[in-house]
């Protein structure tokens, strides 16, 4: 077992001081005529989380609006802002009522955000009234924010007006003031004061017209067309009359589940491009976040009408939502977990008879023995870390444990083979399951797993021999071994090994985590069973 048998010739003590572009994007020009070579302006980036304010009315329900806005600004990387325009009596049938807070109430809510916290990006849905409009017009040509993202809201899914119909020309000339602007088919038709496009190529070349007049970008949404299809455009007419469009793929969803699909990507675009400053890149992911949680949105099961999609569908799947524990938990979890193993260490034959002295000098000679075999293969395990380890100081810290092993190794032969058959016998069945448990570990490949399992070699053993090294006295027939325990090159190998393990299992998925622990505590049994074989061997 211990690779670290003979600390005192430095061997394992070595170790120590090794302390040693745009997803599902088409490309440019998506119809005839388009096709444009100017470069799209961006966005200077942001070098932090963005922070995002949506100026939107409120859904009770979830699934549009603010609630939606929030989601989006977080599951795309944000900070999430909002101040609401109005409160709706909605749920995912429809709205039964709207209710307008005083207006100038609303300007009090943007002035105290923007007198104190810097905002990367304003994203703009439900306005209601023309007074609402007013007050938010106002506002952003006071503050001037760098992004500007406009969802021009004016009907729901359910058919419910949004908008009052006389606030229609003052959203339409909001839109001057916007970066982009994103109405779906009937929207774009107000902005644009012509009939709604019926064909996909309609409807790129009304949102170029509108791009044009309004000098705006439009994210033209294929969402309304019918077939299988649901792509959207980039388009961006704002230089001259040959428009850059930049088409987005996307299949459509058979799904109920699209209320406030609308909100969630100009929220999630007005976050990855104040975050990353890249027009076509920011449109690609989102629609690539809108599918997948559009797709995950009915297993939600919220409402019998048009249910809200799952915004947070691929983090909770990808990252999940356990609270990683930091690598101080990791330690004191796992040492608690072997508490019992460690006690049967502690309470052993072996130990107790190692400790008092009573140990028969045979059973002493054979621990060696299987000690010199044990760290053979622990070395070559050791070694593979090392080929595995992701930066040079861990690789450099397994390499170095590994070179330690094998002289430890060679340097208990040459003291012990004078001891001749004692000294020369076959693994046991104990250090070969040990060390089929560790030389298995690392044929799987999986750094993380190996370390964990290595670790109770210097973490049980520099834990029990702290406990022997006090009893060795001139009288001691073991004294000399006992001594070797005490080794500060040991000690601090195995402070090293712990702290790696311990910030592997921190950063580890849930999955990779309990791996980990399984490896550790199985090759903690394995240090116990070691020591146990040892007792008695010598009356068999
Ligand atoms: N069934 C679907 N499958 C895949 N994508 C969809 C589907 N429905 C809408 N989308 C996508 O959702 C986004 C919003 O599209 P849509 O044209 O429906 O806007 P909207 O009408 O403003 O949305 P809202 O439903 O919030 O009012 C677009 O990217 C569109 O392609
Ligand atoms: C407060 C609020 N804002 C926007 C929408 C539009 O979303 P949808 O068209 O999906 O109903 C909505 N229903 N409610």
């Amino acid at each position: 077992m211990s690779a670290e048998d003979l600390v005192s010739g430095g061997a394992l003590g070595a170790g120590a001081g090794a302390g040693a572009g745009a997803a599902g994007a088409s490309g440019v020009a998506g119809m005839a005529g388009m096709a444009g070579a100017s470069r799209v302006p961006r966005v200077p980036r942001v070098p932090r989380v963005p922070r995002v304010l949506s100026i939107a009315g409120s859904d009770p329900s979830g699934g549009a609006g603010i609630q939606a806005d929030l989601k989006s600004i977080a599951a795309n990387g944000g900070y999430g802002m909002a101040a609401i325009t109005a409160l709706t009596v909605q749920n995912t049938q429809g709205v039964r009522g709207v209710h307008v807070p005083p207006a100038e109430f609303l300007r009090e809510q943007l002035d105290a955000l923007s007198d104190d916290v810097t905002i990367d990006a304003v994203k703009i849905g439900m306005l209601a009234t023309t007074e609402v409009v007013g007050v938010v017009r106002s506002w952003l040509e006071e503050l001037q924010p760098p992004l500007i993202v406009l969802d021009p809201v004016m009907v729901a899914t359910s058919g419910d007006r949004l908008l009052d119909a006389e606030a229609e020309l003052a959203l339409r000339e909001l839109v001057r003031l916007c970066d982009l602007v994103t109405p779906n088919i009937p929207e774009l038709a107000i902005i644009a004061a012509e009939p709604a496009a019926e064909t996909w190529p309609e409807l790129v070349a009304q949102a170029a017209r509108v791009s044009a007049s309004y000098g705006v970008r439009v994210l033209a949404k294929g969402g309304h067309l019918s077939g299988a299809e649901a792509p959207d455009a980039l388009v961006d007419a704002r230089l001259g009359n040959v428009p850059v469009v930049t088409e987005f793929d996307g299949i459509r969803i058979d799904t109920s589940n699209t209320h406030g699909t609308g909100c969630s990507l100009s929220s999630a675009l007005a976050t990855l491009i104040a975050g990353t400053g890249d027009w076509a890149a920011a449109v690609g992911e989102s629609k690539r976040w809108l599918s997948e949680s559009i797709r995950a949105g009915a297993a939600l099961q919220v409402g019998s009408g048009h249910g809200p999609i799952n915004h947070f569908a691929g983090l909770w799947q990808r990252g999940g939502v356990v609270t990683a524990p930091t690598p101080a938990e990791v330690r004191e979890h796992w040492w608690a977990e072997v508490a019992g193993i460690r006690a049967q260490i502690d309470g052993g034959d072996f130990v107790r008879a190692l400790g008092d002295g009573s140990l028969d000098r045979a059973d002493f000679v054979w621990y060696l023995a299987q000690d010199a075999l044990y760290l053979r293969d622990y070395a070559r395990a050791l070694a593979e870390a090392a080929r595995l380890a992701p930066t040079a100081a861990e690789q450099a810290f397994w390499a170095s444990s590994a070179e330690g092993c094998i002289v430890t190794e060679l340097q208990l032969h040459e003291s012990w083979s004078a001891d001749g058959e004692l000294f020369g016998a076959a693994p046991s069945a104990t250090t070969t399951a040990y060390l089929n448990h560790l030389l298995a570990t690392a044929a799987r490949g999986d750094y993380a797993v190996l370390v964990a399992a290595l670790l109770p070699c210097f973490w049980v053993y520099h834990d029990v021999g702290s406990r022997l090294h006090p009893l060795a006295h001139t009288e001691h027939p073991y004294s000399d071994w006992l001594t070797t325990y005490a080794d500060k090159e040991f000690a601090d190998a195995t402070e090293q090994a712990i702290t790696i393990v311990a910030a592997l299992a921190a950063d580890a998925t849930p999955q990779v985590r309990e791996a980990m622990l399984s490896a550790f505590v199985a090759s903690t049994e394995h240090e116990r069973d070691f020591f146990a074989a040892a007792f008695g061997v010598a009356l068999t």
